[in-house]
């Protein structure tokens, strides 16, 4: 579902003198359907980079991004939108908060867009709050308020509610208790049992190692730092 070869990543500072950083070289990936790729490498290495242009936020200098057969790197803006609207997901590591939406509406939003009836997406926003133990008395209230943990924690919740067949996770479990860290774990296996192609950064090892198939080094794409 992610095939990726010979990938590389430049960026121009225009504010620097236009300075050209070579940051990724030969970058070649792949996750299939049902598998979990974690992307390791020290900071700095490219990991965030890498992710973002799996996402579409950042174009590749060149080489071949495939997400769902759709060329990242020459995709249109509609065919990502329509990507990320149907296929492709994103787990930030913090939730964007829209100030006056209540978390049950941040949570359903997802499908809302995909045309799921209203009813039937607020029950499956709702059945995930309470997975990830959100008090339901909060669930009418903006998020703006809530805690850090609460906010990342509606940010799980939104990124699981539809069944995306391509996911991105960047810390998933960072700074959860561990009964939260235990459900969230549990809709990722979940997610790769449904056949869900997942690539994540994770820092929690044995979170990594319970639910990845494999390692990818991102140093070995780091022009300089490459082993
Ligand atoms: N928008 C940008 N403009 C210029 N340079 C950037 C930009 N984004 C990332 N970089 C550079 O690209 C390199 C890779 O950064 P990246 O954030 O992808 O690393 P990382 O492996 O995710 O690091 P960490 O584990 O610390 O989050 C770094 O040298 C960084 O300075």
């Amino acid at each position: 579902m992610i095939h990726i070869e010979n990938l590389s990543k430049t960026f121009t500072l225009h504010n620097q003198g236009g300075a050209v950083l070579h940051v990724m070289a030969g970058a070649t990936l792949h996750v299939g359907r049902g598998e979990c790729v974690a992307l390791t490498g020290r900071s700095g290495s490219g990991k965030s980079t890498l992710m973002r242009m799996i996402y579409g936020n950042y174009r590749a200098a060149s080489g071949s991004l495939l997400v769902a057969g759709l060329d990242m790197v020459t995709a249109q803006p509609r065919q990502v939108i329509a990507l990320r609207r149907d296929t492709l997901g994103y787990v930030s590591q913090f939730l964007r908060v829209v100030p006056r939406v209540p978390a049950i509406e941040v949570v359903a939003e997802p499908l809302l867009r995909r045309g799921v009836p209203g009813g039937q997406a607020r029950d499956r926003a709702a059945t995930l709050l309470s997975r990830l133990n959100i008090p339901e008395r909060l669930w009418s209230l903006s998020p703006t308020t809530f805690s850090g943990g609460e906010q990342q924690r509606v940010n799980i919740a939104r990124g699981f509610a539809h069944a995306f067949p391509v996911m991105l996770l960047d810390e998933p479990t960072a700074s959860l208790d561990a009964a939260n860290r235990e459900v969230v774990l549990t809709l990722i296996e979940d997610a790769k049992a449904a056949g869900a192609a997942i690539l994540g950064i994770f820092h929690d090892e044995a979170a990594r190692d319970r639910i990845c198939d494999r390692r990818v080094d991102v140093t070995h794409f780091t022009p300089g730092l490459a082993a």
